[in-house]
């Protein structure tokens, strides 16, 4: 789990996550921070739910059958798993241990459940963020015209707003969506530096010691 900064400082990488109740916008801020952040990269869920027009087989998910998710369960395929509006959503676990060794940090868009199995897994790697509507009406306002989803579905996922709200507290950082661009200006800043502390930068001792021993020459 080796990466190098871009001032050449070998660091741990990183597992950055992003939550909130459905439609407060990790997944508009998940792919602008992919198109613009070197070594950054998305963790592609597994999931049972049907796929929404415009969604790529491969790109936003995989998106498989119920017994096929089973079997990945069972046999260990998933870094974590939960079931959320009554569907499957799990993470494989190979590309991220692919990526994580190649020396990329990984984004995750996923819920509270994932969240807390990631953080017993890895706590000291993983980053959560923690995405929050500006309102209640906002949030109705963004599922529908989002209109990926019939009422009945963006109904029950209104009514489970409240239950994923309450998990806010266990995130490291929580930023509140209202404007786009100043949310994910946010978001960056957070990765930014979350890449700087010193806990992750295992190469500081040698590259200090590299200058020490430039100065007493
Ligand atoms: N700051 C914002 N202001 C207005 N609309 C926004 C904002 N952020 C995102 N949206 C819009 O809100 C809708 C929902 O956003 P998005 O799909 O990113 O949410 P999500 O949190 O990923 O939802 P889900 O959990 O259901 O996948 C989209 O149509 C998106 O363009
Ligand atoms: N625990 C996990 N949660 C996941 C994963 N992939 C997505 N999600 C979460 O599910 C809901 C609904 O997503 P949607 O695409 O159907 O709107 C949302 O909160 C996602 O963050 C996963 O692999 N594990």
């Amino acid at each position: 789990m080796t990466a190098v900064g871009f001032d050449g400082v070998e660091r741990r990488g990183l597992m950055f996550v992003l939550s909130s109740p459905s439609g407060a916008g990790k997944t508009t801020l998940s792919r602008m921070l992919i198109e613009r952040t070197p070594g950054l990269k998305m963790s592609v869920s597994a999931t049972t739910r049907p796929m929404r027009p415009g969604e790529v087989d491969g790109r936003d998910y995989f998106f498989v059958a119920k017994p096929k998710f089973e079997a990945m369960a069972g046999q260990g395929e998933l870094l974590e798993w939960a079931t959320v509006f009554d569907n499957r959503y799990g993470t494989p676990r190979a590309p991220v241990e692919t990526a994580l060794t190649a020396g990329q940090d990984v984004l995750f868009d996923i819920d509270w459940q994932g969240t807390q199995q990631l953080r017993e897994k890895a706590s000291t790697d993983v980053v959560s963020v923690f995405i929050l509507p500006p309102s209640a009406a906002d949030l109705e306002k963004r599922l529908h015209t989002r209109a990926q989803d019939s009422d009945e579905v963006i109904r029950g996922r209104m009514d489970r707003a409240s239950h994923e709200l309450s998990h806010w507290a266990e995130y490291d950082y929580i930023i509140v969506n209202q404007n786009v661009d100043e949310a994910f200006a946010e978001v960056q800043s957070i990765l930014k530096a979350e890449r700087l502390k010193r806990v992750r930068r295992t190469g500081l001792t040698e590259f200090v010691r590299g200058l020490q021993r430039q100065l007493e020459k």
